[in-house]
């Protein structure tokens, strides 16, 4: 068997292109324009290139981008700061915060400072909650990508056994909450799960989010099931520098129905899901009705 390659670059193509529709009817209709702003502390080169990328596809679309970027040193006190300005900005519909943060920060306070409704992560604990139990809520941008690609591959995802292997709150356990929101049978794996292997080879959704390059091969695949690779690991091989999932994508092809690609699968969702989720919140935030489609 041969995978379907899914192509997560054409995929989020569309997502933007329905973004930018709404956008312009935003404008054209109420005269708004969405904000998003996004901060930025120390100089992670991996950060710096999200976020750059991050104000090109916002301005792209049509809404209007901020960059904050402050020193690696900054106090928490002054971000905080920055926060509750942006917080009170009535053009300022959607604030991000890129993670990492440094090592001084506490990651957890500063993203809780955050207004909810502006929260276009979907990591504030109110939103958090309000996902967990089944509630509007804005939902984190990786997850929610992955959900659309899931829909979009295999329509009703209802009945299905979906493994998750990984349980960060950034993605693990907001896509676990996603795949039972849509009454898939859901199992969250880790390392130390007892018989990994054979766990994932019950699964007929496997979204692999564990961080370590290529650790799970082909024969832990259930033939003709569904791969979704959250990894981005960067390896040296040959001599090379390079960028593999979690997934041993070769082997896992050969056994799989569908698999997303890395780089080019899920990685580019993640940004036009966080123009997505700062579209929703413009709508939210001015009582319009919500795009569908582009949310959980
Ligand atoms: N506040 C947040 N911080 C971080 C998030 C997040 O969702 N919110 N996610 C990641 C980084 N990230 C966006 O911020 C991100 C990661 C990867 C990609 C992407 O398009 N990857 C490409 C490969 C790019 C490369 O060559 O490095 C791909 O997979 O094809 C986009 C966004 C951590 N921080």
């Amino acid at each position: 068997m041969s995978a379907t390659i899914i192509d997560g670059k054409a995929f989020a193509a569309t997502v933007r292109a329905q973004v930018a529709d709404h956008v312009a009817r935003l404008k054209a209709d109420h005269g708004l324009t969405p904000g998003l702003a996004v901060v930025l502390v120390g100089e992670d080169p991996a950060s710096e290139v999200y976020v750059r990328s991050k104000g090109k596809q916002t301005t792209e679309v049509g809404m209007n981008s901020t960059e904050h970027k402050l020193p690696a040193d900054t106090a928490e006190a002054d971000l905080l700061a920055l926060i509750a300005q942006l917080n009170a900005d009535p053009a300022v519909n959607g604030i991000l915060v890129q993670l990492p943060l440094p090592d001084h920060l506490d990651s957890d306070l500063v993203i809780n400072s955050i207004d909810p409704a502006k929260d276009v992560d979907g990591f504030h604990i109110s939103n958090v909650g309000l996902l967990g139990t089944g509630q509007k809520s804005m939902v984190p941008c990786t997850p929610l990508g992955c959900l659309m690609m899931l829909r979009a591959q295999l329509g009703s995802l209802s009945g299905l056994n979906a493994v998750v292997v990984g349980r960060s709150n950034i993605v693990g356990k907001p896509m676990a909450q996603l795949l039972l929101g849509d009454s898939c049978t859901v199992t969250i794996a880790h390392s130390r799960t007892k018989d990994l292997a054979e766990v994932c080879r019950g699964a007929d959704i496997l979204v692999a989010a564990v961080g370590r390059p290529e650790m799970i091969p082909g024969d832990w695949i259930k033939p003709g099931a569904t791969v979704v690779d959250v990894g981005i690991n960067r390896i040296e091989r040959d001599g090379k520098k390079t960028l593999v999932g979690d997934v041993a994508f070769a082997s896992a092809a050969a056994v799989a129905g569908a698999i997303t690609p890395v780089p080019g699968g899920v990685g580019p969702m993640t940004i036009a899901c966080l123009l997505a989720n700062t579209l929703t919140a413009t709508c939210r935030a001015n009582g319009l009705a919500e795009p569908q489609g582009l949310t959980a």
